[in-house]
Order: structure tokens, then sequence, then C-alpha cells
């Protein structure tokens, strides 16, 4: 319950606690103080009073009056002060009752010098063996003790000692020492209403000491240390509303002045970080919003919360298709979806087919320092474009620019790489080398561009003479080669003889061409490289030529040539 109280009343109650602890402590002190010091004064009144009275007493006894005494005592009795009054004898019991004394004195004198009384009693007021009485007998001292009576009022008895002086010997003789004790009882209700009011007064001082105490320590630490205090706590909860612009005032140079100080530090810096953060933000949204990637970003239940409008362009569906569809769902492919989430390795893009395009798509969830997933993101990246025209400048770069077949560096490389395959697995190879016959002489006659169209020309030959595994290629100059995987040298002596034959009937620009070409294959020739099969190859047209042109000659076998 104390928890839930504000600070305001907490403070309070403490101090209050404590005031009144204090302020009850002091008044408890001080009443007992002065109960005791009136106690004390009154019992030192009643001993000077009951000494008198036994003094009185005493000549009254000494002048040989008895009756004088008892009535004296009598009227004792009668002083509102004073409850109780009695003369004892040493066994307690009250004197002037009976004629015991007065026996004994008339006998101890010789004379009847007192009056016997006509009713005697006997008036036990203390018991023989009171140990208060036996004290005074003893000590011959007084002694005062207290007492409640029938109503529950306090009473102060004093027990004097009435001493046996020589002046007494006379009527009572030396036997004894004590020959009385007066008991003297004074009421204290009057006292007791003095310390009822002592005590009622400090009440009312100490109710209007703690009420002062507490309005002015609410006052003050209201003022000085709740105010300061409240004031941050509802700037802090302004603050954690988005109220960046709070400041509290400062109060003094103490530890308050120093907290509001602090608050006011901190919430400026707060605001410069944030004005930042939002600066960078708007930066980033526009980034995002004008990117020509797609950005879908989903918070950590998986819900959409971020799409930007390439995003929509490239899925091709509005925004909100987007989110009511879900993440795995962006690109009509839950499982591959779920798949690129998972896999944590994941680090580049897959490039994807989608919708006739082709995106490279990049899924990651996102996570924070501690490792705590806080959403997932996916990048989509329409590379359409790219693709083609890497395509296009992969063909290029392979293809040659007059006849539109492959040209020599991609020749190499297959021939070569064909050349290790053929001697891995076994299976045949060869190649078909061929050359335009006077094609100076042409190009003399017709002009270059004759010449080039010629070259066209007889590569669309080749082209169409090969199947769709081989490889036409332009060799260099009016050279061409055609590379024929799985195809014995017999079967490309074949090929080359048609092609032979598809040139001769062909006419470019109504004039005839010739060619020579070189067969030389694998596994029937014993070459070691590559390079040596083209050598073969070349060495085989030369023949051509040298035979008279337009023919087609195999390669010679070679020493340790496969037979
Ligand atoms: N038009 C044209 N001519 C080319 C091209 N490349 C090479 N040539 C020419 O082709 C000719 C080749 O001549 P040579 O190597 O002497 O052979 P040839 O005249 O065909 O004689 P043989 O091969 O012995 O029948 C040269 O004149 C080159 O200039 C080309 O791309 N276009």
């Amino acid at each position: 319950m104390i928890k839930g109280l504000r600070i305001r009343y907490k403070i309070m109650l403490v101090v209050g606690l404590a005031v009144t602890i204090g302020l009850v402590a002091t008044a408890y002190f001080y009443t007992q103080r002065q109960e005791q010091a009136v106690l004390a004064q009154n019992e030192r009144t009643m001993q000077k009073l009951t000494e008198s009275v036994s003094q009185g007493l005493q000549s009254v006894m000494l002048h040989g009056s008895a009756d004088i005494a008892s009535a004296y005592a009598e009227r004792l009795k009668g002083v509102p002060e004073i409850s109780d009054f009695r003369i004892l004898r040493a066994n307690g019991d009250e004197a002037f009752r009976d004629n015991k004394t007065i026996n004994e004195v008339n006998g101890r004198r010789g004379e009847e010098a007192f009056m016997p009384r006509e009713t005697e009693v006997r008036i036990p007021v203390l018991a023989a063996d009171d140990p208060r009485l036996a004290r005074v007998l003893q000590e011959k001292q007084p002694l005062p003790f207290y007492t409640f009576d029938t109503k529950g009022v306090k009473e102060l008895t004093f027990l004097a000692p009435i001493e046996n002086q020589s002046k007494c010997y006379k009527c009572h003789g030396r036997a004894r020492p004590v020959r009385g004790v007066l008991k003297l009882t004074t009421s204290l209700s009057t006292v007791e209403r003095d310390v009822l009011k002592v005590r009622h007064d400090s009440l009312i001082v100490l109710g209007l000491a703690l009420m002062g105490t507490m309005l002015l320590t609410g006052y003050t630490m209201g003022r000085t240390v709740v105010a300061p205090i409240e004031a941050v706590t509802d700037a802090m909860s302004r603050v954690s509303g988005g109220a960046l612009e709070q400041r509290v005032p400062i109060h003094g140079n103490d530890e308050l002045g120093h907290m509001a100080m602090s608050f006011n530090q901190m919430t400026s810096e707060l605001q410069d970080t944030y004005q930042g953060l939002q600066a960078e933000q708007d930066k980033l949204t526009t980034i995002i919003f004008g990117a020509g990637e797609g950005i879908v970003v989903t918070d950590s239940d998986g819900a959409i919360v971020l799409v930007n409008p390439a995003a929509e362009r490239l899925i091709q569906k509005s925004r909100e298709r987007i989110i009511k569809e879900g993440f795995d769902d962006l690109l009509d492919d839950p499982v591959s979806m779920r798949r690129w989430l998972a896999d944590r390795e994941n680090r580049g893009p897959i490039s994807v087919l989608y919708k006739a395009q082709v995106l490279n798509v990049y899924v990651s969830t996102i996570h924070v320092e501690d490792g705590h997933v806080v959403g997932s993101a996916c990048l989509l990246r329409d590379v359409t474009e790219e693709k083609r025209l890497e395509e296009e400048l992969r063909r290029l770069s392979t293809t040659d620019g007059l006849t539109g077949l492959f040209n020599r560096r991609y020749l190499d490389d297959t021939l070569r790489r064909e050349f290790e395959r053929s001697r891995r697995t076994g299976a045949p190879l060869s190649v078909v080398m061929f050359d335009v016959d006077h094609f100076k002489k042409f190009n003399d006659t017709h002009g270059h561009d004759q010449g080039d169209r010629v070259l066209r020309a007889v590569a669309t030959c080749l082209r169409e003479a090969l199947r769709k595994y081989d490889s036409p290629c332009r060799y260099g100059g009016e050279e061409f080669v055609g590379i024929l995987p799985d195809t014995t040298m017999e079967a490309a002596l074949a090929v080359a003889e048609r092609l032979r034959q598809d040139v001769e009937t062909m006419r470019v620009d109504g004039l005839q061409v010739t060619i020579s070409l070189g067969v030389a294959g694998l596994p029937r020739l014993a070459a070691g490289s590559a390079e040596e099969l083209i050598e073969l190859a070349d060495a085989a047209l030369y023949q051509s030529k040298h035979q008279g042109r337009n023919r087609t000659t195999l390669a010679t076998l070679s020493k340790g040539d496969a037979p």
C-alpha cells in the first residue's frame, strides 16, 4: 500500500512518524518527570507534616493529657487533605481505644492519674508483623508508602515513630525505645488531577507541535524536494510520450539541482539524437521508396510492414495484396521462400525467373546484436536486361563478327576441352579444316566486299553442314574449322565432302568458289594435343591444295598412330 503512495506522502508519513515518536518520547519523559517531581514534593510536605504532628502529640502527651492527644487526632482526620490519621501502638492496634495504657500508667505512677474509659474497643490497623511497621520500629525513621483506596485513588501514607524519651519514662517506663507509630494518610487525588492536567496539556501541545511540524515539513519538503522530483518525473513521462523538448527548472546547486541539470542535458542529447535519427530515417525512407530495388520487410511476427514501390512493380502485385498474401507468397513460391529464409549460409542473391523477369532475390532474417530476430527482409532486383547483355557479351566474345561463326578463341577453348574429353572417354573426335581456293585472286578481282560476301556464304554452308552439337568456327582469314565431337574421321570425311560439294554448287553474286579441306581425328591419329590435331588437319588441307584444290584429304597416319 505504501509502495503506491506518492513520494510527497511517503516523506510526510516518514517525517510524521519520526516527529511523533520524538514528541511522544519527549512528552512521556516530561510528564513522568513532572509526576515524579509533584509526588516527591508531596512526600516532603507530608513528611514535614507527619513530623510536626508527631512533635505536637509528644508535647501534648508530656503535658499529661492523653485525651487531648486523642481529640487532636480526631480533629486532624477532619482536615480535607488528610484522609486518615491514627495513632498506633507498636503492635499495630489503634491507641486510645481501651484502658490498657491508662491502667499501666496509673499503676506505674501509683495514683489514679487518668480516668479509665467506660467503653473499650480494639481496632487493629496494621498487623503486628507488618514489615513496614517493623521497619519503622527498628529504624526509628518515617516511612512513606503508596496504596489505593476503595475507589482506586492513590494514597500516600506515612508511618512515623513516636519515640520514648526520658520525659516519658515516668508514665511509660523505659523498656521500649518506640512507644507507637503515627499513621497519616493523604489522598493523592489532587496530585493525580494535576498530573492528568499536565498530561492533557502535554497532549494538546504535542498534537499542535505535531501538526505544525507536519505542515512545515510537508510544505518545506514539498517545495524543496518533492516539487523538483515531481517536475522531473512529470517531464520524464512526457518525454517517454515523445515530447523530447521537455526541460525542468533548475533550483539550487544541490543533488536535485544536479538531477534537473542532468535531466535537461539528457533530453537535449536525446532530442539531438532523435532529430539525427529522424533525418537519417527520412533519408532512408527516401532511398527505400526511390530505390530501383524492391524491398519488403516484416516485423518479428512475420507481418509485412514495408513494401516499396519498386517491390510492387517487380512482384506485379499491389502493396495491399502483398501484405495480405504474406511474406512466404511474395514470389508465389512459399516452399523456396521458406528454404531461403532458413538457409543461414545464404549470403548471395538467388536468380529467379518470375513473370518473364529474371530477379535477383536476396532473402534474410534481420538480427539485432544479441542474435534476437526482429524481422525478415527480401530485396529484389530486376536483372533481366543485365542477363541479356551478359549473354550478348558472352556471345560476342565468342563470335566472329563477319561470319557469325564461333571465333578463334572459342575454337581453341572448345577444341581443347573436347580433346581432353575424348582422351578421357575414348570417344572419337574429328576436325574439318578448309580454306577458300585462290581467295587472294578473288579479292583482287572482285573487291574486298565481294570477298566478305563469299566468306559469309561459305560460313553458312559450314553451319548447315554440321550437326547441332558440332562447332563451326572461323580459324582466321579465309580458313575455317569444324569441330565434330563423337565423330570418326570417316564420318568427318563424309561431312567434309558434302560441304565441299555444297560450296562448289553455291553461287555468290553469280560467281563460283571452291574450297580445299583436310580432316584429322582421334583416336585414329596419335595427336598429343588439340594444337597438334589442328596441325594434322592443316597438313591434310595443304595436301588438298597441293593436289589441285577443291578436294578433301584425310590426315596421314603419323608414326605410332592407331591402324
Ligand atoms: N575479303 C576478305 N579477304 C580476306 C579476309 N581475310 C583474309 N582475306 C584475304 O584472303 C587472302 C588469302 O590469300 P592466300 O593466303 O594467299 O591464299 P589464296 O589466295 O586463297 O590461295 P590458296 O589458298 O593457295 O588457294 C588474302 O588476300 C587476304 O587478304 C577477309 O576477312 N575478307
